[in-house]
């Protein structure tokens, strides 16, 4: 079945309507957007306003200032003033607008595409821009009024050309910005095509600095539009045009100087009108994003620590061979100044279809990099430089973008610990739950709306109605990580990967997220993989778990065993450091020193460095990963010796 949903026009709507109310802080915007609109609507009705015909002369009443028939007076031929101003501004604004609409129709997509895609695709768009930026403007529209006879329309046209680098560099900086926005992310992850979330969820974002450059640019077209009239381009008289009447008026300005005066006072009000016109709407949309940046640091101040969770009984350690997702030596790399770096290394992990296994790790081992190759969604320039990582048997390094774009959402999906910041503000939750919905299943308008409000239903959203007519920032943290849930569900995806679900949220909201990811996982059948810093949440929710330092997992094993007898010092430390793990009235014990930098790693065991239990063949050769018991691997020389009081609080 297909079918189309009408856009959601709320969203658009309060915008429109912040725009207008701002004007009121703006009075000068407001007179500039109102005598702009007077002009377009002066030249649109010329035909019923103009009190005469714009090229009928009148010899005996000829130079005369403004009279009761002639409100603003008559030019040398004696033809009425008003009229000609009238009837020539149809011919400037024309212009003006051919101009501004090349130069959005031109620099907006190659902004858009270049700030987006980046790599080879901004390259060239660079190129371009900075090819387009050496041409002669004024020189260049001379040849081609020259070469197209008076056609002003292709002369307005190839302003809007010479125009659009600047255009494109204003949206590539904006798009650069908006894209590293966790819902940018969230809308790729979720299957969302490239173009849609260009024109759906980057576009509105950017919209600002694209009506403030256009406006800024409207001005320099009109100037340019009258200054070839006034040259003799353009419309030929007998036609009116502001730019010739200038040069009549000019030929007179001696003997009848008020001639000069509705004509340039009209331009010189436009140009000014057009520039305040576009202060207004950078002040309304600067004011926006400070709105917006508002409520993103209210979410992250509001985080609280999360507390740590008794375990539940591990199960047995499932063995490879059937596994949904298997990540086989995989490595990861940035260029650096002596060749690459690696930022993580050697990587192997295994998820079973319904199974819940942790990633953890200090902040900079590497936890979220898997998670984000696993999604195939590294930022440039990172990239896959070894390794294999099989989906159901297909390896994912190998995909393609639009591969990639099929499989995430409707394989696997993401969820991450910014659930405000991972939506997007400007669209209601309806808007954009309906929006993932219809990428991955076919139905009607109602159908849609239907299951959306049930997904919402599902994650314990009461009300779910009322959600979905909300924006982001009317939610709270809890409840906006139960949307985000909503939309990772959406496409029913195999494999979820949680980077840090619950880490923004205060303690209750955060058993209730885990209890409902828990039932999630029960009910669906997917496997999940959740990456945290925080042994709580690996414990009450996994079943197995990984620990990563310095991009290598040191140890994995049934999540009970590791507690039970952590078999590598780095996760005997990590472990030791737990509040609820220290004896009562023993200072914390804490791991000296700091996770070292991609590039920067010790040869050997990469941990040895901050090890107490290191001896000088720690640091010799590679360590391995070993199994040190069924279904334990510990990648440590020495796992016997490791126990939990292998650090002090001294070591600090
Ligand atoms: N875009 C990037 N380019 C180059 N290096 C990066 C980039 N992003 C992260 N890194 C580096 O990769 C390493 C691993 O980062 P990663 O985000 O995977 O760590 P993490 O364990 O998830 O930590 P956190 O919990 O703080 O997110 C870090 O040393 C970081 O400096």
């Amino acid at each position: 079945m297909t079918y189309s949903l009408t856009p959601d026009t709320n969203s658009a709507r309060p915008q429109r309507v912040r725009f207008l109310r701002s004007l009121r802080r703006h009075p000068l915007g407001a007179l500039a957007l109102g005598l702009l609109l007077l002009l377009a609507a002066g030249a649109i009705l010329a035909d019923l306003l103009a009190p005469y015909d714009p090229t009928a002369t009148d010899l005996g009443n000829s130079l005369s200032g403004p009279t009761g028939s002639h409100l603003l007076g008559t030019d040398a031929l004696g033809r009425d003033l008003l009229s000609r101003l009238l009837f020539g501004a149809r011919v400037s604004l024309t212009g003006t607008a051919q101009a501004v609409a090349t130069v959005i129709a031109v620099g907006v997509p190659i902004g858009l595409l270049a700030g987006y895609l980046g790599g080879w695709v901004d390259r060239v768009a660079g190129g371009i821009i900075d090819v387009l930026l050496a041409v002669p403007g004024i020189v260049m529209l001379l040849v081609i009024v020259a070469i197209f006879g008076n056609n002003e329309s292709v002369a307005m046209i190839a302003l809007g050309v010479l125009g659009a680098p600047g255009m494109a560099r204003v949206v590539r900086g904006s798009t650069i910005a908006v894209r590293n926005e966790l819902y940018i992310k969230a809308a790729r992850v979720s299957g969302l095509t490239t173009r849609h979330v260009l024109v759906n969820h980057v576009l509105p974002r950017v919209s600002g600095p694209i009506v403030v450059r256009a406006s800024l640019f409207a001005g320099v077209a009109l100037l340019v539009e009258t200054g070839l009239g006034f040259l003799g381009f353009g419309a030929q008289p007998p036609d009116p045009s502001w730019g010739n009447m200038v040069a009549d008026a000019s030929q007179f300005v001696a003997i009848a100087p008020w001639m000069l005066v509705p004509s340039g006072a009209t331009i010189a009000l436009s140009i000014l009108s057009f520039g305040l016109l576009g202060d207004a709407i950078r002040d309304s949309t600067a004011g926006r994003a400070r709105g917006a940046d508002r409520v993103r640091r209210k979410v992250a101040g509001d985080a609280k620590e999360p507390a740590a969770t008794p375990a539940q009984p591990a199960t047995e350690t499932p063995d490879d061979s059937d596994a949904l997702l298997r990540v086989r030596g995989l490595t990861v790399s940035v260029p650096a100044a002596t060749g690459q770096a690696d930022i993580i290394s050697d990587v192997t992990l295994e998820i079973r279809a319904g199974e819940t296994v942790g990633l953890v790790g200090e902040s900079g081992c590497g936890k979220s990099m898997t998670g984000r190759a696993i999604l195939g969604l590294l930022p440039q320039p990172v990239a896959v430089t070894g390794g294999r990582i099989l989906f159901d048997g297909q390896d994912i390094t190998k995909l393609g973008p639009r591969q990639l774009q099929r499989l995430r959402g409707a394989q696997i999906a993401l969820i991450s610990q910014e659930p405000v910041a991972s939506l997007d503000p400007v669209f209601t939750v309806g808007h954009q739950l309906k929006e993932v919905l219809l990428r991955h299943q076919p139905g009607s308008r109602r159908e849609i709306a239907r299951a959306a409000v049930a997904l919402l239903r599902d994650v314990n959203l009461r009300e779910p109605e009322r959600v979905m007519r909300s924006y982001p920032h009317q939610l709270s943290g809890g409840m906006a990580q139960r949307v985000a849930i909503a939309m990772a569900l959406a496409g029913r995806p195999r494999l979820l990967v949680a980077d840090e679900p619950t880490t923004a949220l205060d303690v209750t909201v955060q058993a209730e997220i885990l209890g409902l990811l828990r039932r999630l996982q029960r009910q669906t059948g997917m496997a999940v993989l959740i990456i945290s810093h925080d042994w709580g949440v690996i414990a009450d929710v996994c079943e197995r778990a990984y620990v990563m330092y310095a991009g290598q997992v040191v140890e994995q094993a049934p999540v009970l065993d590791l507690f039970d007898g952590p078999r590598h010092p780095y996760s005997a430390g990590l472990l030791g450091c737990m509040p609820g793990r220290a004896a009562r009235g023993d200072l914390l014990p804490a791991i000296g020193g700091r996770v070292p930098q991609p590039g920067s790693w010790p040869t050997g065991c990469h941990f040895s460095p901050r090890c107490p239990i290191a001896r000088d063949d720690c640091t010799r050769d590679p360590v391995a990963l070993n199994e040190t018991a069924a279904g334990h691997a510990s990648r440590c020389l020495y796992p016997l010796l490791v126990d939990e009081k292998v650090f002090s609080h001294d070591a600090r």
